[in-house]
This record gives structure tokens, sequence and C-alpha cells, in this order.
């Protein structure tokens, strides 16, 4: 059965008046019986009493047959207020009984008859009439007095009782209640003051300690909740939103902007060289240098447009309302301006970046967000291929070429982590002796779907996107450990040369990273050699020239690579000193044929040896060639006529042919 959903107060309210009323019911009920089983002797006893003395003052008259005396004696008994009626029948011969009443006809009364007796001898019976309505009236009027005791008591108990427990438990309930509730309801709420040391006080100190304890477990999680979305929607060094938040806008200012014919422009902005600067400067640099681009691209635009940065050096941008593609190229450009002004780093640095953007307009160019990122993306690789730190739209005819362009960077990436790169070597010999001098390294991509690629395949990409370090890097491990391994097993092919590009030679940390390089490989400074060319050492002269001088004061060895193709300086030569020139294949493939390449091989050798320079013959093939060089005095000769370029494991198997 189901019990009544009853408050507590209703509860206790009912206990009390059964707990009360109830008795109070019993006693009520049960008063006329007790009060006339109380009563009913004590009349029974008064009235024997009244019989006695009337039947003992009858003695007398009755003996002395005193007739008016019997008669006063009956009137004084009659006189009793209990005494309804009197009899009394004397026992002599023709005595008449002798009868009195003062109540009324069928008046209820309680008849009682005693023998009145002298010496043995019965002189009569007296019989009284008592008044039995007497009883009742008593036992009212006890009955009254009852009620009226248990009224008293029944009110007085229930007063008490009840202000007892609404003072004591159900206010101090109802505070507990409300206070839980507001707990629970997360409502502000004040600390209950609970001084009473009996249960509920506990109670309420327990709910205090727990109300607290909720309350700062809330806090806490309102601000981690904060921090969450602050981490999950926005950039942490910026502040900017970050691409999801971005996402969520845009969806939504779409639908708005499809409503109302609405022209909006994604731009996907890109900084140029920034993993450059940022290697070099430092990753404070780098995260200054960022702080003040995205600061610059909120101001340069509207407040109501959106910046946000999602990923290093990326950014994207929301022209909510873009009026026009003229309105949208005047804002790109007024945006290129602005990044692209100095700025200061700490210390006072001086720093210059540039950005390149692509611009996708919706809804033309897409119709979702990620179709438009991916356009923006590809018109912002537009831009870097017509040479960086200008803008371009996204056209449709972008698609095919530069999908497949981004598509090899993010394979790139993935290779170089990947280890998907090898390195292949190829002997620098001795012409003369045939001895292996040193072996060049030339990196490979072993591709999972394209089988081996040469660098003439995606070096330019790496240097396009900024992973040429991160590519050398790779490179220059790779190669270190190959040394020490072969020279570990007793074939020991001279040195080393890797190939670095120009940036590497930007970042001033290179000689410190090379020097570490070869602590932990055991190599010898001179066991390595870095081939760079002369456009490397044209482009930023300054900043390279130092890094360059650092490494040759490490012991480090220069060969300067494709000599001749670039804008050769002699001043720079002088200035650089490098232990080795490879004359360029170019100049070798027609020799002895070609009589200018042959003067210009001559005069190559003729300026190297005047300098104190090796030099290096690249791209020997055939015979003829070798002989001509070696007539040339040119004894380190490389090329197909020795070896192609194989991997470590073959040039191994031929080191040791090899004397
Ligand atoms: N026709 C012909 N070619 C010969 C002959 N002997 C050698 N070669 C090729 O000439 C290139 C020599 O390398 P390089 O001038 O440093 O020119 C290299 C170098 O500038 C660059 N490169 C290679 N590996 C790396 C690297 O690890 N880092 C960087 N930054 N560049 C690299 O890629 C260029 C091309 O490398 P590869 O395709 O391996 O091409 C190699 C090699 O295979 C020959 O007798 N005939």
């Amino acid at each position: 059965m189901r019990r009544p959903n009853l408050s507590l107060r209703q509860l206790i309210l009912l206990a009390v008046l059964v707990g009360i009323a109830a008795p109070a019911l019993v006693v009520l009920t049960l008063s006329d019986r007790l009060t006339r089983s109380s009563v009913e002797p004590i009349l029974a006893s008064q009235r024997a009493a009244v019989l006695s003395l009337a039947s003992t003052s009858l003695v007398d008259p009755l003996w002395v047959l005193d007739e008016s005396a019997t008669k006063r004696a009956i009137e004084q008994l009659l006189a009793d207020a209990s005494v309804c009626s009197v009899s009394l029948l004397e026992e002599r011969p023709g005595a008449q009984e002798l009868k009195t009443a003062k109540c009324s006809q069928g008046w209820p009364t309680v008849d009682m008859a005693a023998g009145i007796k002298r010496d043995g001898v019965v002189l009569g019976t007296l019989t009284v009439g008592f008044d039995d309505g007497a009883t009742d009236k008593l036992v009212r009027e006890r009955q009254q007095q009852i009620v009226a005791i248990v009224a008293f008591q029944v009110v007085l108990g229930g007063v008490v009782i009840l202000m007892v427990l609404y003072t004591r438990l159900i206010r101090p309930i109802d505070r507990l209640k409300r206070q839980a509730s507001a707990i629970a309801a997360r409502e502000p709420h004040e600390q209950g003051d609970w001084q009473r040391g009996d249960e509920l006080g506990e109670l309420g100190k327990h709910l205090n300690h727990a109300g607290e304890q909720i309350d700062s477990l809330l806090a806490d999680m309102e601000a981690k909740n904060t921090q969450l979305r602050q981490m999950a929607m926005y950039d942490h060094l910026t502040q900017l939103p970050n691409r999801t938040l971005f996402r969520e806008v845009f969806t939504h200012e779409a639908a708005f902007a499809r409503r109302h014919r609405h022209l909006m422009a994604l731009l996907f902005v890109d900084l140029d060289r920034f993993k450059a600067i940022n290697d070099t400067m430092g990753h404070a640099a780098g995260d200054r240098l960022l702080l003040v681009v995205s600061e610059r691209l909120r101001a340069a635009v509207r407040g109501s447009d959106l910046v946000c940065r999602i990923s290093g050096d990326e950014f994207l941008l929301l022209l909510r309302d873009a009026q026009s593609a003229d309105m949208v190229q005047a804002t790109v450009q007024r945006m290129l301006d602005s990044v692209s002004e100095a700025l200061e780093l700490q210390g006072g640095q001086q720093a210059q970046v540039t950005a390149s953007v692509g611009v996708a307009l919706f809804p033309q160019d897409g119709e979702d967000f990620d179709e438009l990122v991916r356009h923006a993306d590809m018109a912002m690789y537009q831009a870097k291929q017509d040479g960086r730190a200008r803008y371009a739209f996204y056209e449709a005819h972008l698609d095919a070429a530069l999908a497949e362009r981004m598509e090899l960077e993010r394979e790139l990436a993935e290779a170089i982590r990947g280890n998907q790169l090898v390195l292949h070597y190829q002997p620098i010999v001795d012409a003369a002796t045939g001895v292996v001098r040193a072996v060049e390294a030339l990196v490979r991509w072993q591709h999972p779907t394209r089988g081996l690629l040469y660098p003439g395949a995606f070096i330019q990409v790496a240097e396009e996107s900024g992973q040429i370090r991160e590519l050398g890097a790779w490179t220059l491990e790779a190669a270190c450990q190959q040394l020490s391994r072969w020279k570990s097993q007793g074939r020991h092919p001279g040195s080393v040369a890797v190939n670095l590009s120009a940036s590497h030679f930007r970042d001033q940390r290179l000689p410190e990273q090379l020097h570490e390089l070869i602590q932990v490989h055991a190599l010898a400074p001179g066991e390595l050699t870095i081939e760079l060319t002369e456009s490397t050492v044209m482009s930023d002269s300054e900043a390279s020239m130092k890094t360059i001088h650092a490494l040759r004061d490490l012991g480090i060895e220069l060969a300067v690579d494709d000599f001749g193709t670039g804008y050769s300086s002699l001043a720079y030569l002088k200035l650089l000193r490098p232990k080795k020139l490879k004359i360029d294949r170019s100049f070798v493939r027609d020799v002895p044929g070609d009589h200018d390449d042959c003067v210009l091989v001559r005069a190559v050798l003729g300026l190297a040896h005047a300098l104190d320079i090796e030099v290096v013959a690249e791209g020997v093939e055939t015979e003829v060639q070798r002989q001509f060089l070696l007539g040339e005095a040119c004894t380190l000769q490389q090329g197909y006529l020795y070896s192609k370029p194989i991997p470590a494991h073959d040039l191994a198997l031929r080191l040791n042919a090899w004397p």
C-alpha cells in the first residue's frame, strides 16, 4: 500500500493529534463507566449510613409507640436531599404501613430497607427510596470535570509539544532543507549558524562543510571549464580563436550570408620564412613576432571580422561583409603592408616578416568551410609561388597542379619524420690512383607509392616549404652515423660530404649543432665536409659568412658545389677560403671537345691552385674526360665513370675492392 505523501510538518501534527487526542478520547469514552463505578459505592455507603441512622432514630419511638416522635423521625429522614420516599411497616399487630414521598411519581429511586430492632425484637422495617437522579448528576459533574481537565491537558500538551517540535525540529529542518536545496540548485547560499549541540546541529555543521566543499569544487570545475573552453577554442599564445571556434563562427555566418546574399571572404595568411626566423632568432623571438603579427592582423580588419590562428605561422581571417572583391583586395593589401612593417623584438633585435595571403570568396569559391579553406590555402600557395609577400585570389584552374604540390609537401613532412628518406653515397676518387678520398651523401626519398625519388623531385619543395632545415638535420645525422659505422668496420672512405642549402647558413646555431654531432659520432672535424653553392653565400651574405667562418674555425671543411654556375664572385671565394671547389658537371660534360669548357676548367684549376683550394671535377663519365682532367692536374674526380650514388651497403662492398 502506498503511504500518503505527507510533509514532515503534517506528519508531526498528525502524530501529535493522534498521540494526544486519542488517549483523551479514550479517557472521555470510559469516563462514564469509570465515574459511575467510583461514585456508586460512595453513594451506596452514604445511603446505608442514612438508612442506619434513620432506623436507629426510630427504635425508641417505635418501642414506646410514640407516634409523633416516629413521624418527626420520618420527616427528618425525608428532609434529607437524597431521600425521595420513606415507608415504615411496624411489626405490631394492626399497624398500618406509613408511607411518605416527596418526589413525583415515576421518579427513579433506589429502594433500601433495614429492620428496626431492639433487644432482638423486630419492631418494624424501614424502606427508604433514595433519589437515583443524584447519581447521574454526580456522574455528570465528575465527567464535566474530567472533560475540562482532559481538554486542558490536550490543549496545553499539544501547544507545548508543537512549540517544541516547531522550534527545535521543524524550523531547523526547514533551514536545513532550504540550505540543501540552495546547494543542490547551485544558488548563492549563506553558511547556516549551527550553534546547537544536538543531532540537527551536527547535521547543519556537516551540511555547511559539504556546502563549502561543493562550492569550492564547483568553483574549481567552473575555472577548469573556462580553461578547457579557452584551450579548446582559443590559441594559447595569441588568445585568438582557433580553428574549431573559427569553423563554428563561419558556419553560423555562412547561413546568415546565404540568407541575406552577402559576400564573405576567407583569407589564408601564411608568414614567409617564419620558420627560419624562429630557428635563427629563437622561439621566444618567434612567439613575440607571432603576437605582433596577430595584433596587426586584428588591427587591419574591422572589429566584426574574425581573425584566428590555426597553426604555427598560419592564420585564417573571415571578412564578414566583404561587399566586393575590390574591397577585399584593399583590405588584404593594407594587411600585408601592416604585417611587413619592421618590428622590434626583445633585446632591441629588429625583424621584419612578410606574409602571403590566399583569398577565397563565399559562396562562389566554396560552399562549406573545408572547401573554402582548401581553396584559400591553394591561393596562398599561388601567392608564395608568385614570389611571396603578396596575395592571390582563388581561381578554379589552380586546383590540380597546386593540389598535387601541396600533397607532395604533406607527404614530404611525413617522409622526413617517418624515415622514408635514405642516403646514397657517391665516391670522390683520386683519378691517378683510384683511391676513394671522400664520399658525397645524396638524399633519396623511398616514396611508398612512387618508388625512389631523386632530390630534383623534392628538394625545391622542401626549400620552399621550409622543410629543408629538418631534411638537412636528418641528412647530417644519417651521414655522420654512417661514417662512424664504416670507421668502426675499418672501412674509412676519407670524409663524408653533405649538401646544405642557404637557409641552414642563416642559422647561427649551425656550428654548435655540427660540433655536437661530430662529438656524438666521435668524428674528427675534417671528416665532415659541407657542400654549399655560390648562391648560398650570395644570399644574405653577412649572416651566412658569419656561420661559415664559425664552421671553418671548428675545422669543418667547406666545398663550393656547382662552381661556375652561379654569380661567381672571386671576392667571396677569397673570403670563404673553401677546402674544395667542385667544377659543375655542365663544364666537364663537353671536355675536351668544347674549347670554351676546356678554357674554363683550366681557369678554375689555375685560380684554385693559386688560392690553395682543392678541385673536384663533377660528372666525370668517360675515360677521355678523366684523362683530360688528369692532364690538367685535376686528380679529384666524381662521376658515373667511378660509381653512381649507391646505398651505403653497396659502397662498403666497393670500398673493400678499392685500394
Ligand atoms: N649526369 C650525371 N650526373 C652525375 C654524375 N655524377 C654525379 N651525378 C649527379 O650529380 C649530382 C651531384 O650532386 P650535387 O651537385 O651536389 O647536386 C645535388 C644537390 O645539390 C642536391 N642534393 C642532393 N642531396 C641533398 C641533400 O641532402 N641536401 C640538399 N640540400 N641538397 C641535396 O640535389 C642535387 C642533385 O642530386 P642527385 O640527383 O643525387 O644528383 C647528384 C648525382 O647523382 C655523372 O657522372 N653524370
